[in-house]
């Protein structure tokens, strides 16, 4: 059955914002470093470092999947992409400045998609 026939009406319409501007975001040109889970082969260091890894793509699949039960909760997990890159990336190398960019984006686009 298509999933969104399972969750009520408002919470329908209340992920709608959700759905827009997690589609802005995967489009973004600097949002390649996010796109998906960093590879830890890749970054042996990064799971010591960062306790709760999130990416786009994870993201996705939560909002397909109904887990997520109000618009905070999905903010959060977009936040906490940001807040990550922030704690690993220096601010001036090309990945924190895409993690700026792509944060700055992020919040003017929610307020515009939200702000009633
Ligand atoms: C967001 C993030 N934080 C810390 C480390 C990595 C990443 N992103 C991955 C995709 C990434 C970011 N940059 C490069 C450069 C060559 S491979 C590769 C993979």
């Amino acid at each position: 059955t298509n999933s969104t026939e399972s969750i009520p009406i408002r919470l329908n319409k209340e992920l709608a914002p959700c759905r827009q501007v997690l589609d802005d975001l995967e489009s973004h040109d600097e949002a390649w470093p996010f796109l998906l889970a960093v590879n830890t082969k890749q970054f042996p260091t990064y799971r010591k470092v960062i306790r709760n890894p999130m990416d786009l793509q994870t993201i996705g699949k939560r909002l397909s999947q109904n887990e997520y039960k109000s618009r905070d909760e999905f903010v959060s997990d977009v936040r906490l992409i940001f807040d990550n890159c922030e704690t690993f990336n220096e601010d001036n190398s090309p990945v924190g400045k895409a993690g700026h960019t792509l944060r700055l984006f992020f919040e003017t686009r929610w307020a515009d998609l939200t702000s009633g």
